[in-house]
């Protein structure tokens, strides 16, 4: 489908689309727009090396915001520290001065007294927090990973593959045993928390321990909170309350992402409490919902492929050659960089992959997705566009609106390229041939997507890039950085990836506030197995025939990518401090 569009011809691209997300009746509100494309500037592109101690220049570009526009964001916003919703940060600047200098003037026993409390609410905070966005664990090599709903065994084998145990970085692991309790625990207690379950409760008169005070200190409405803030509801619980008549609620994450008024006052929001005839199921339902709640967002690829499955992993269009990879992936090495394969199921007319939902667990993400490989092309596409060409109109038109004097007179006659033709022809017009890899798009925490990034050549701006995405975070860089360099052992090791053309294959890049960064292998549409007993490198230039698909250069690329950005954030962090110290 061809969906350019003229008006991103010039400088930066921003398209501010509400994340699309999917309901639980399976209904995909799937992104308009894809693969929308730019004019390519003719830069030389290649490497640039970084000297350590060194500070790296980048070159600047339109695509970004420049450096001091960079700062600050995620980091300086408080929003690591929340829990529900900005608590700290919506809490007006009289009231904090108000715990600093109450709690002064306090009787002991009064002190005592509030301990006591704070101690119980710390508690609820603890679990409700756990509750509705699940718990992660660090390892003890200092890896973690999702707790979501993955359970991976870990084999020494697989130990082999991380980072030195000093490392700070992150990484998201399957939960272990005891944890597991948890989880069942938690599965009981959600069981118990579910809508009907709650009816029914409701019907008896029962009242759950302590939900009461849960239930107020969601909404915002306790007084006696251990920070004697307003502690503003939730979006969704907002909205709830305002609808409290309603019999559905819609939980969109787009409803997530609604701002509560910060004029509201104490007494308004207590009376349309009260006025929520039956609360307790509401915010049950709540509970329930945002347990499920997905930032799910699909970033890049064939449009209407994709679908949010009840459990609450990503349904993919069947394609056998797929299924085929993921159901090899999860008895090799890169088990843990590729989404938990579940399988495949029937829906309507059509069959999907069922696999883990790489953005579960995450609040607000940023995604990148880079499209990695010398060549986005398969050897037999390049046979079939000499012997059987079919010529594509659509990708010749994509190829006029981004630059009408790429089409041959001989394509201007037909009005038509061929695929591989056109594959081609994006390959070396963006990073991929250079660089062995680009970046095929990032959506940001406000759900603005950026998707061109075709005149992205140069590691340099790659390092940019990068640097925006992650707002300079030193911590997201590094968890991004030690993840690849694992990656990068794990493919060495790997049977799958040295018998295996891969072609078309992902990295997705995400992280949220919480500094939770991750990196995963997808789309495997197009990786297929090498004939006989051959083996490929993935790290020598693809001629025609060797099947090499250039996989490592562009993994080699990232990396030397995000030294370089770790290098500008470090130093930065160094200036500000520096700056810091002499005005003080
Ligand atoms: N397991 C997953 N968890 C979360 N998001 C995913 C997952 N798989 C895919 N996505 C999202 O969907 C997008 C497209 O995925 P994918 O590349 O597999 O699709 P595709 O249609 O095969 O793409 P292409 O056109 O490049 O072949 C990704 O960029 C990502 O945003
Ligand atoms: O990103 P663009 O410029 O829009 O181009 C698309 C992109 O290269 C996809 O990877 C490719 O699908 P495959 O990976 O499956 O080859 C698709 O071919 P298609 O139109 O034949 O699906 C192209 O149209």
């Amino acid at each position: 489908m061809d969906m350019t569009d003229d008006n991103h011809m010039e400088g930066m691209e921003t398209e501010t689309e509400s994340k699309q997300t999917m309901d639980n009746d399976f209904s995909a509100i799937l992104s308009d727009e894809m693969h929308q494309h730019m004019a390519i500037s003719e830069k030389p592109s290649g490497c640039r090396e970084v000297r350590v101690r060194s500070r790296p220049r980048l070159k600047s570009t339109k695509s970004f915001p420049p450096y001091s526009q960079c700062i600050g964001g995620l980091g300086e916003d408080g929003e690591g520290n929340n829990e529900l919703n900005s608590e700290s940060s919506n809490m007006p600047r009289e009231n904090r001065n108000e715990v600093a200098h109450g709690t002064e003037r306090k009787e002991d026993f009064e002190l005592k007294a509030r301990c006591a409390r704070d101690e119980v609410k710390a508690k609820w905070r603890l679990r409700r927090k756990d509750r509705l966005w699940g718990s992660h664990e660090v390892d003890t090599d200092g890896w973690e990973r999702w707790s979501g709903k993955r359970r991976v065994e870990e084999s020494g084998r697989e130990r082999e593959c991380v980072l030195p145990p000093n490392s700070e970085w992150k990484h998201w692991r399957g939960r272990n045993s005891s944890s597991e309790i948890d989880g069942k625990e938690e599965e009981d207690e959600e069981r118990k928390r579910s809508p009907v379950a709650e009816v029914e409760k409701e019907g008896r008169g029962e009242t759950p321990e302590g939900e009461d005070e849960e239930a107020e200190e969601l909404l915002g409405l306790r007084e006696d909170s251990t920070t004697h803030e307003w502690v503003s509801p939730h979006p969704i619980l907002s909205k709830l309350l305002q609808s409290s008549s309603s019999s559905s609620v819609n939980f969109s994450s787009a409803e997530s992402d609604e701002v509560v008024s910060e004029g509201e006052d104490v007494g308004s929001k207590r009376m349309a409490f009260r006025k929520c005839r039956s609360w307790k199921t509401y915010l049950t339902m709540m509970h329930w919902s945002l347990r499920r709640q997905s930032s799910w967002v699909q970033l890049a690829g064939h449009q209407g492929t994709f679908q949010l499955s009840e459990g609450g992993e990503v349904l993919k269009l069947y394609s056998e050659v797929e299924a085929k990879c993921l159901d090899c992936l999860m008895r090799d090495s890169l088990r843990h960089f590729v989404p938990q394969y579940h399988g495949l199921v029937t829906k309507g007319e059509h069959c999907y992959i069922r696999m883990e939902d790489l953005l579960s667990g995450l609040r607000k993400p940023v995604i990148m997705d880079c499209k990695m490989g010398v060549r986005t092309y398969q050897e037999e596409e390049l046979i079939k566009a000499r012997t059987n060409a079919t010529l594509r109109s659509d990708m010749y038109q994509k190829m006029m609106k981004i630059d009408p004097s790429a089409p041959s007179e001989e394509e201007h006659e037909q009005g038509g390229v061929t695929k591989c033709r056109y594959l081609q022809w994006r390959d070396t017009t963006s990073s991929t041939s250079t660089l062995g890899f680009r970046i095929e798009g990032i959506m940001m925490e406000d759900g603005s997507v950026h998707r061109d990034f075709r005149k992205i050549q140069t590691l340099a701006e790659v390092t940019e890039a990068l640097l925006f995405i992650t707002r300079r975070q030193l911590e997201i860089l590094k968890a991004y950085h030690s993840r690849l360099l694992a990656l990068s052992d794990a493919l060495k090791n790997s049977l799958f990836f040295r018998t295996h053309e891969v072609i078309g294959s992902s990295l997705l890049f995400v992280h949220d506030h919480s500094s939770k960064a991750s990196v995963w292998m997808i789309d495997f549409a197009k990786t297929t197995p090498v004939p006989d007993a051959s083996q490929l490198r993935h790290n020598v230039p693809w001629a025609e025939g060797s099947r090499e698909d250039g996989y490592l250069i562009g993994l080699t690329s990232l990396i030397t990518s995000l030294s370089q950005a770790i290098s500008v954030a470090s130093w930065q962090q160094e200036d500000s401090c520096g700056e810091e110290k002499s005005v003080a």
